[in-house]
């Protein structure tokens, strides 16, 4: 019975597709769970698309920009990659109504530090962009995850919150997620061992004023601070204080060398997609609404500890302090909020 309704239909086929396939559930349109759509196809969005690609976490990987030319060369050149890839769904989106019902939404988009320029430098710039992207991403994927790249993340993550209405759990910022995995290569390497076995978190603002947890930094649980008590003093005679000025300082010295920051910014990106999209539920520093944790009364974002999943951020870990790495925390809070309360959103 079922042969025969096949032979009928195959003798009014026409096409290649229709003579080589026999469709079992033809206009069946299965729509994507894991979609990603990425604002911004520069150094860093590329960086971003091309690891979230490789990793296969995404059914769907949507591009956005002001650069139609740009956008449409570099969604060419992936879907070139198909073969190799395990992403279905390639595109540039026209509007962002091709961009509708994401799960998680990547900004990058937005201008970068020049050599010498801070990330703060560029909030009123950004601040516009965001502007004109931020509404529009909310409106068309209203239950997405937001996730903030571009410069200063973290101040900017507070305008996305505020410009998105979503409740913050589901607007992170990619924070020091990347100065953690600076601190642990650093580490790393004065250590000769591989990054993954060395602990250590980075907190507060991605930037000039973050913090250095020093009293948790450990290998297989072994306190680093407990072998040399001096570990982040001036005095220290292996100088492991200059390590975390090496994490402050590589955005800038990678930006004097190339321009720009990609690889490891789209690896760091890739990695919180992945726990967001798996529901893997794995801690990681991220700028995430502070007020009230860590006596913060300021309403900003700043990267702590929290366990990332399928509804965003589910948990803020109450990691013990010492008195100044809370000071410092709290400095750096209050240097995001003179730079916030400027801004009128
Ligand atoms: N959070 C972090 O750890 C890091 C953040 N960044 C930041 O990421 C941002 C992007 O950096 P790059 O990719 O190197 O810059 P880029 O200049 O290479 O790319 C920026 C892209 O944004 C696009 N764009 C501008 N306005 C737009 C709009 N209204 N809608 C859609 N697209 C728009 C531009 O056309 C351009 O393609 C910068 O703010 C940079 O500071 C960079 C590295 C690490
Ligand atoms: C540019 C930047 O924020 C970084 O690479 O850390």
């Amino acid at each position: 019975m079922l042969r025969r309704c096949w032979c009928e239909q195959y003798r009014a086929m026409t096409s290649v597709r229709d003579k080589l396939l026999q469709e079992l559930n033809p206009g069946e349109v299965v729509p994507p769970r894991c979609k990603v759509t990425i604002v911004g196809v520069g150094q860093v969005g590329m960086a971003c698309a091309f690891s979230i690609l490789q990793s296969g976490v995404a059914d769907d990987v949507t591009l956005i920009d002001v650069m139609e030319d740009k956008l449409q060369g570099e969604v060419l050149d992936l879907q070139h990659g198909s073969l190799f890839l395990k992403t279905p769904i390639i595109r540039a989106a026209k509007d962002y109504s091709e961009t509708a019902n994401s799960k998680l939404c990547i900004i990058t988009a937005g201008v970068r530090q020049k050599e010498g320029e801070t990330r703060l430098n560029l909030v009123h710039r950004n601040v516009e962009v965001f502007r004109k992207i931020v509404p529009l991403l909310a409106q068309y994927s209203p239950d997405a995850i937001l996730l903030i790249v571009s410069n200063p993340v973290d101040v900017l993550t507070y305008v996305a919150w505020k410009l998105s209405g979503f409740p913050q759990e589901r607007v992170i910022g990619s924070g020091t997620n990347l100065d953690s995995a600076r601190f642990r290569f650093l580490m790393g390497e004065r250590l000769q061992i591989h990054p993954s076995s060395v602990h250590g978190y980075i907190i507060g603002e991605h930037g000039d004023s973050s913090v250095a947890v020093w009293s948790g930094a450990n290998v297989a649980g072994v306190n680093l601070q407990s072998l040399s008590p001096d570990l982040e003093r001036e005095q220290d005679s292996e100088v492991w204080p200059g390590v975390h000025k090496n994490v402050v300082d590589s955005a800038y010295e990678v930006v004097r060398l190339k321009g720009y920051t990609s690889w490891a910014i789209g690896l760091s990106v890739c990695s919180l997609s992945q726990s967001i999209l798996r529901n893997l539920r794995i801690v990681h520093p991220v700028s995430t609404l502070v007020k009230g944790l860590h006596d913060i009364q300021e309403e900003v974002f700043l990267s702590l500890p929290c366990v990332l999943g399928w509804p965003g951020v589910c948990g803020v870990l109450n990691q013990p302090l010492r008195e100044h790495e809370a000071y410092q925390l709290k400095q750096s809070a209050q240097t995001l909020w003179s730079v916030q309360r400027e801004l009128s959103l």
